[in-house]
């Protein structure tokens, strides 16, 4: 499959600006360049109308990172998201760094998200604490068949409160929870991490009411209607930036979630 390769290996560089992927999802500005909306304006939700590269006009832009370790299913889940699809079968280990661009309509009100895929692999850590800086949201996802990647998340936590702004959103996410019979940690587990992961956001984060950290359990059972989960994620993000994060549980789109609360 060729999901992963060329566009990830040159946008490879130290800086987000040099990316020329960037060039193709840039709206405004000429690739690279720091006034692009992914390095300053998608972290500020009340940025003017833009547009999108599809052509799409948007009220809100944010710039959303999905991080974990290699092979949790960050790309999979991103394609998903954008195109409705899963790529099952060959897994080809993410390079670099990618973005997705997709605008959601929410009560008339148009929200881009630009979602990163960042390579979970360790080589290519220096390369995505660059674009820490700039995300209004963090999807740390690990891997409910793989135990190392759910010990894991304690050092992406560590490296998140090294990188990410104060006041991120965080999520937590357990993925590939459909594989039942080879589900290495439990559901209860994954409840308890999101909890630690609250506790330990809220030491972290001065704007701690607006924090949010909270467990949701991926079952990829095509065909996936993703528009309910989409949007559900888009309104966490409205509602952490503009109001204090007001909590939610619910089930949508094939996704459950779990407000960790607080
Ligand atoms: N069963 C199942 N498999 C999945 C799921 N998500 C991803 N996979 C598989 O897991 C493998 C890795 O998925 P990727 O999305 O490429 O993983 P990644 O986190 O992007 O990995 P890196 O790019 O190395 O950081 C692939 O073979 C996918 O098909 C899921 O929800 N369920």
């Amino acid at each position: 499959m060729s999901r992963k390769k060329a566009a990830k290996g040159k946008s490879s560089a130290s800086s987000p600006c040099a990316s020329p992927r960037r060039k193709a999802g840039g709206k405004r500005g000429k690739g690279g360049s720091r006034s692009e909306p992914q390095a300053n304006g998608l972290a500020h939700p009340c940025r003017p109308p833009g547009l999108s590269s599809s052509g799409e006009f948007y009220d809100l832009a944010f710039k959303v990172m999905l991080v974990g370790d290699s092979g949790v299913g960050k790309t999979c889940l991103l394609v998903r998201f954008k195109d409705g699809a899963f790529l099952a079968g060959s897994f080809i280990s993410t390079v670099g760094i990618d973005f997705r661009n997709k605008v959601l309509n929410l009560d008339g009100v148009k929200i881009k998200l630009q979602i990163w895929d960042t390579a979970g692999q360790e080589r290519f850590r220096s390369v995505t604490h660059a674009y820490y800086r700039d995300a209004q949201a963090l999807l740390l996802l690990y891997d409910v068949t793989n135990k190392k990647s759910f010990d894991n998340i304690q050092a992406w936590l560590t490296e998140i409160h090294e990188y990410a702004q104060q006041d991120v959103v965080l999520m937590l996410l357990g993925n590939k929870a459909e594989v039942t019979h080879e589900r290495v940690v439990k559901r209860e587990e994954g409840e308890k991490l999101a909890k630690v992961c609250l506790s330990e956001m809220h030491t972290y984060n001065k704007h701690a009411h607006k924090t949010h950290a909270d467990l949701c359990v991926q079952t990829y059972t095509p065909p996936l209607a993703n528009t309910q989960e989409t949007n559900w994620f888009a309104i966490k993000l409205m509602q952490s930036k503009k109001s204090g994060w007001q909590g939610y549980t619910g089930v949508g789109g094939g996704m459950t979630t779990i407000s960790a609360g607080w």
